[in-house]
């Protein structure tokens, strides 16, 4: 499971963008992180992705405090950015690659599981084309498939259906059913009225009420 324990981060001298936040994801669930702009949710994913450190207050994964032993937490987890951030001069198909290698999971069928995945996204033959040349839309797409590829235990996601056709979205939603259904800890993101809301089996409301 992963622990938030009495986190809080603080920017500067302002106050707190979150304030002694306790709380456990269990396995198994997806929790929505929901609340105005501003409210902190960007925030706390950075934290959960070992982008930003809490000011105080520690996150552990199982026993592990994540901020202690960032590269070994990371190996479990596949994120969703809010921005693509993507290198522009890898295609689609060499970036799954990358990340499956690097996360040890890459094997003797790598190469049917990125195009099963790509195509389940509906990503069409432009995935063999330079990241640098598609469509916001298309990154998502990548972007997804780089959180799935590497079969996470944890996976973190800032508003991923935004952006997304019909058809990917429908698939999305499928693809983090299975993936919560498979015991994984899923924590997004999102507004309200997300279609992934149906799927979230907790929701937890950052800032004020919205
Ligand atoms: N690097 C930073 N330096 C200073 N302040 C920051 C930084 N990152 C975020 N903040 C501030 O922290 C607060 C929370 O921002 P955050 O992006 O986490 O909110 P959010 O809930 O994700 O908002 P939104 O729904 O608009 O995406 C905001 O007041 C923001 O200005």
């Amino acid at each position: 499971m992963l622990v938030l324990d009495s986190v809080t981060k603080q920017y500067g001298q302002h106050e707190p963008v979150i304030e002694s936040m306790s709380h456990t994801f269990e396995p198994g669930t997806l929790t929505m992180l929901v609340g105005p702009n501003g409210a902190g949710k960007t925030t706390l994913l950075r934290m959960l992705s070992v982008l930003a450190y809490p000011t105080a207050g520690e996150v552990r994964y199982d026993d592990l405090n994540v901020h202690d032993s960032p590269y070994r937490y990371l190996q479990h987890v596949g994120v969703v950015h809010a921005e693509a951030g993507l290198p522009e001069h890898l295609t689609a198909v060499e970036l799954l690659e990358w990340v499956a290698r690097s996360r040890n999971t890459w094997s003797a069928n790598g190469t049917d599981q990125v195009s099963g995945l790509l195509d389940r996204l509906r990503l069409d033959e432009r995935r063999a084309n330079l990241l640098g040349t598609y469509s916001s839309g298309m990154l998502k797409k990548v972007q997804i498939g780089a959180a799935f590829i590497a079969r996470p235990k944890v996976l973190l996601m800032d508003e991923p259906l935004r952006s997304l056709d019909r058809a990917t979205t429908d698939a999305t939603i499928d693809m983090v059913e299975e993936f919560v259904s498979d015991g994984g800890i899923g924590i997004v993101a999102s507004h309200l009225d997300s279609e992934l809301r149906d799927l979230a089996t907790e929701i937890v409301t950052m800032g004020e009420p919205e």
